[in-house]
């Protein structure tokens, strides 16, 4: 069993505004004591109960810590720290103080494709070393792909939110049913056996939303999203995917495969044509 430090958190660092809240508890800024600079922390309510649905695993927070301790990389969210209570485990997570990369767009007018491709290769490298040590991150959407800052002209790209990650080992298989509706990989629905192709299906979906500003898969309710992902049923719709390129959509219809074995990975995306050529 991993040991945290017992120490109580804010003997080092105070605790800040709400950044965000989930089932798992909440994500606060804080400010370590002895340097002044800020983080983020997860503030994890541990289950006590084995059926409660309020809380998490420590087994699942140990999975969590542990995979962040081994995926550095400069578009992967950094984790400094880690305390434990009672009933809490706070993770010291890397600010990333951009906000989230939808929200980024949003203020601008619109995307250039090229615009939109420069944050891909920054996602995709993200993925690829992931990928590479046998992690999938099973929760890729657009709330968890963040920018480092909101001032230069090309943010860094980090991603976030390793909850539902899964570190694959030789000859093991791996079920869930966890994630997004409007972002997870019809074997995720199926509860068939999973890999990392299940994170590339949501790169599709991320990539056809960053270009059009629309979802592919979301229906009025969760039951009908889910059916549409089922069905592989999209379409590009001139009236919004009029001024994307051939070559994005090619992008795009690589990924929405329903095979994950037809899928794309993450290191052919990085050499496909649209990603390669800008
Ligand atoms: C400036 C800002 C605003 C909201 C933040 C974060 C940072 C943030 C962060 C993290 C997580 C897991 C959630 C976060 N949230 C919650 C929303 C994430 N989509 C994190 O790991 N580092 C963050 O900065």
């Amino acid at each position: 069993m991993a040991v945290f430090k017992p120490e109580n958190v804010e003997d080092f660092y105070e605790i800040g505004e709400v950044l965000g809240s989930g089932h798992f508890g909440q994500v606060r800024q804080v400010r370590e004591r002895t340097s002044g600079v800020f983080w983020a922390g997860k503030f994890l309510k541990i289950r006590k109960i084995a059926c409660s649905r309020l809380g998490v695993e420590r087994s699942s927070v140990e999975r969590e810590v542990e995979i962040l301790q081994s995926v550095q990389h400069p578009n992967i969210v950094t984790l400094k720290d880690v305390f434990e209570s009672r009933s809490e485990v706070v993770l010291i997570l890397e600010l990333v103080s951009g906000g989230e990369l939808f929200d980024f767009i949003a203020e601008k007018e619109n995307l250039l494709e090229s615009e939109a491709i420069e944050f891909m290769k920054q996602i995709l490298e993200g993925l690829r070393f992931m990928h590479g040590s046998n992690v999938a991150h099973f929760d890729l959407k657009p709330e968890n792909i963040m920018l480092s800052d909101k001032v230069s002209s090309n943010p860094n790209i980090k991603l976030i939110d390793f909850g539902l990650a899964h570190r694959f080992h030789q000859g093991e298989e791996y079920k869930s049913t966890s994630g997004t509706p409007q972002y997870i990989a019809p074997e995720v629905i199926n509860c068939e056996p999973l890999s990392t192709a299940a994170d590339m299906w949501s790169i599709g979906v991320i990539t056809y939303i960053l270009l059009s500003g629309l979802s592919p898969f979301q229906g009025e309710t969760d039951e009908e999203t889910l059916r549409n992902v089922l069905a592989t049923k999209y379409e590009f719709d001139e009236r919004y995917f009029s001024m994307a390129s051939s070559m994005a959509k090619d992008f795009i219809q690589k990924l929405l495969e329903r095979n994950p074995n037809e899928r794309m990975t993450a290191e052919e995306c990085l050499l496909h044509p649209w990603i390669k050529m800008s």
